[in-house]
Parts: structure tokens; sequence; C-alpha cells
């Protein structure tokens, strides 16, 4: 469809796996369709897929199902107009060496986009003159968010980039994307696990379970209903929840937390279905991992 910023459907992806090891099924059967000016909230556990989907979309992970993003399958071209901004980026050791800021941007085209640039600037605070090597983790995003941000995007694919900034910043941070898909028509598909002042940012909400997303994909934020499916993927005693006046956190926390006890849930009973009982936690009773095995064997003190 012409005014689908992020068409996927039924995407399958595996991680290759070495050693002869067979590929082990990451996402599966993943469907999402953004349209053009929609902000989406990405929500699942860790290790849910997220990253993988947002780097699939991104053209930084191949995959033959079928990905469009802004009307182009990215298998085959990434459509220009697309900016992907991760974590990863702050590993970088050129972006921890001494590297004055404005000659970091001025080598990445900024005085191209000299207006976005200032406004960005403005925005995350950012000082021209500071080092690279010499700023906390949280100047060095603010940099990157400016670095990322400043030439004009269709899609921005967001992996919880928004972290470690401060809550002034990425307030203002916020509104700016807001702005952006507003005015620009831009959309934004957004991975986080923070939702605190978040319950008017997102139009669209994608829920990712254990690598599979659940229908309706994605839902319409605030709520709707209406909407085929939003019921059940919003049950009434969440619903009842949201609507308390005496609730502590964001609606959108409520419905989070009611999606992650129902991941985790899941991926018990699939491990339990896999290998017979739960993977994770402490061990059964008499039950030892390999390290306490092999030291057992060298405590002298374990006879006295
Ligand atoms: N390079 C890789 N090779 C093999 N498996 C991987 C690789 N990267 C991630 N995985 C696996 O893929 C699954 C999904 O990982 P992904 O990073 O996409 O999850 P996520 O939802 O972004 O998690 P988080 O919220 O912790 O960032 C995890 O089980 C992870 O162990």
């Amino acid at each position: 469809m012409a005014d689908l910023a992020i068409g996927v459907n039924e995407l399958d992806f595996a991680y290759a796996q070495l050693n002869g090891v067979e590929p082990r099924a990451v996402l599966e059967k993943v469907t999402l369709n953004l349209p053009k000016g929609s902000r989406c909230l990405l929500v699942g556990s860790n290790g849910a897929g997220k990253s993988t989907l947002l780097q699939i979309l991104a053209g930084k992970r191949l995959t033959r199902s079928n990905a469009q993003v802004l009307g182009q399958n990215v298998f085959f071209q990434t459509p220009p107009g697309v900016t992907y901004l991760g974590t990863e980026w702050a590993a970088n050791p050129v972006v921890r060496s001494d590297l004055e800021v404005s000659h970091f941007l001025d080598s990445i085209g900024g005085y191209r986009y000299k207006e976005r640039r200032d406004r960005l600037l403005d925005i995350l605070d950012v000082d021209l003159s500071w080092h690279m090597h010499e700023v906390s983790d949280g100047e060095r995003r603010r940099v990157q968010i400016v670095s990322g941000l400043m030439a004009p995007w269709d899609v921005l694919l967001l992996d919880e980039v928004t972290v470690d900034l401060d809550v002034l910043v990425r307030s203002r941070l916020l509104d700016f994307l807001v702005q952006e898909t507003r005015e620009r028509n831009a959309t934004i598909l957004y991975a986080t696990h923070i939702f605190d002042g978040l319950d008017s940012f997102p139009t669209h909400l994608c829920h990712l379970q254990l690598g599979t997303t659940i229908a309706p994909s994605p839902l319409e934020w605030p709520l709707n209903l209406e909407q085929a499916g939003a019921r059940e993927a919003v049950p009434e005693e969440v619903r009842a929840r949201m609507d308390d006046p005496n609730r502590t956190g964001s609606k959108l926390l409520e419905v989070a937390l009611h999606w992650l006890v129902e991941d985790k849930q899941k991926r018990i009973e699939k491990e339990v279905r896999e290998g017979g009982k739960q993977k994770r936690g402490a061990r059964g009773q008499g039950e030892t991992t390999n390290s306490e095995d092999f030291y057992k064997k060298y405590d002298y003190s374990a006879g006295r």
C-alpha cells in the first residue's frame, strides 16, 4: 500500500550458527504494517527480537522474507531516508577518540543541514567544543542523536537510544520527534523499556512476544476498543487498572507490564515443553552448575 511506511508480513529470521549447529529462529511470522506519520513503540521482553527487527528494517541484516520500507523490499535495497540509531554506536573507538564535536558533525555533513543541526544542538544541549574522549555516556549519546537526526529522515528506527538521557533532554527530544512526524509525515519505530513520560508519544504499539508479533499489529494508541483485537490485547482488568485514579505509573506501563508477564509465562511454558523444565533462575534442589561440579573437585576444605 502506498501510504505504508513499514510493511512487514509473516517475516522470519534466524541467526546463522557456527560449528554445524542449526540456525536458531529469532523472528517468526512477524507482521507490522505502519502508516506514514505514525509513531510506534516496540514492546517486548529482553531477547524478544526488537533489535533484530529494527536492524532488518535498516538493511543491516538480510532476510528473504517480505519486509518493505517506503515501498521497497529491504532485502534488495534499503531506500534513502531511513535512519537507524542503536546503542552499539557508542562503543565505536572513533567516537571515543580525541575528536571535537564540531569537527565530527562537519565530517558527516552537518554544514549541509545547518538549520536542523543548530536546532538539534539546542534541544540536545550539546557543546560544539566538547571532545568525544572527555564526555559522559549521556553526553556522547546526545552527540549521536544530533548526528543521526540532522539530515531529514522519512523513517526513524530507534533502538533504546534515549536510555542515558536526562529527563529534560529526553522530553524535549520526544517533542521534536512528534513534531517531525506531524509536519513532515515521517514515521518512527522505537524500541524501549522505559515507559515513563511516554503516554502521549505513540500513535501505535507493537507487542513482540518471543519473536512473534501479537495481533493486532500495530495496536492503536490511545487504545481504540473498536479496533479488532484491541479488547483481547488489553483485557478488561488491565483497562480497569489504566483507569484507576490511584494508579502510580503510566497507562502505557500498565499495558507493558501485562504483556511482559504474559511473555514470561509463555517463555516458561515453551521451556518446559521443549526441555521438560524451566531453564532460567536458580537450579532446583540437588542440581549443580557445570562450574560448581568443576570447582568441587578442587575444594579441599569440603571433606573437613
Ligand atoms: N548476533 C547474534 N547471533 C545469534 N543470536 C543472536 C545475535 N544477536 C541476538 N541474538 C539472539 O536473538 C534474540 C533476539 O535478540 P535481540 O537483540 O533482537 O532482542 P531484543 O528484543 O532487542 O532484546 P533487548 O530488549 O535485551 O535489547 C536473543 O535470543 C539473542 O540471544
